[in-house]
């Protein structure tokens, strides 16, 4: 089975938190003014585009990037549609069979559009957290920026799920994915001080037994 990109593409049109850095590339210098080479550079948030927040993104003390564990960013995942619901709570992740799942990725009501920041958008809630943290999870995956209201400032659903150690994925594309168990691999990059880092996240359908 073929990998799936489930990440937004980082062009100049790509969505950023208003008021944060505009993602931009530009060749720095040409091949002919090298005389043998094309060298780019990019400018962005690391939290444009689908990124990985880490603790220090909201909380001072919080580990940086390069201190998050790599297993949990690679393996089994289970896909799930929770669309009908305007909040990520138990009430809404106890209709799903969360049973084994170490890797969750929720697709919401929200329309995957990389060019376009929402209004609005479900939030994780601090039960939802401790929901997941029962069953195992040690990663959640939204398709949308943030998993918190765009207007709070507390991150309740950001600090929850960092008190019961279960790891952040934003703006995922998760539109034409169906439902199921899947292969993950979305790896932060190797950032030793920073609050997050793009990834490039792919699935692939798991093989039945
Ligand atoms: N908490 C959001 C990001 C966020 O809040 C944010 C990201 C970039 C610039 C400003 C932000 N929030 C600010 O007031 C997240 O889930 O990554």
């Amino acid at each position: 089975m073929k990998w799936i990109d489930i990440s937004q593409p980082l062009d100049e049109t790509l969505a950023h938190w208003p008021g944060d850095t505009p993602f931009s590339y530009k060749l720095t210098y040409t091949k002919e003014q090298t005389g043998s080479v094309n060298i780019g550079q990019m400018t962005m948030s690391l939290h444009s585009g689908t990124h990985v927040d880490a603790p220090f993104h909201f909380h001072n003390d919080g580990e940086k990037i390069l201190d998050l564990e790599l297993d949990v960013f690679i393996g089994k995942a289970r896909v799930v549609d929770l669309s009908s619901f305007e909040k990520i709570d138990e009430v809404a992740l106890s209709q799903v069979d969360l049973d084994g799942v170490t890797r969750l990725l929720v697709k919401t009501s929200v329309p995957n559009r990389p060019n376009h920041f929402p209004n609005s958008i479900p939030y994780v809630t601090a039960d939802g957290a401790a929901y997941l943290s029962s069953k195992g999870v040690r990663l959640i995956g939204v398709d949308v920026p943030s998993v918190d209201a765009l207007d709070s400032k507390e991150l309740e659903g950001h600090h929850a799920l960092h008190r019961h150690q279960i790891y952040i994925l934003e703006n995922l594309m998760l539109d034409r994915v169906a439902e199921g168990e899947y292969e993950l691999i979305a790896l932060p990059l190797a950032l030793k001080d920073a609050d997050g880092s793009p990834v490039r996240a792919v699935i692939r359908p798991m093989k039945e037994a």
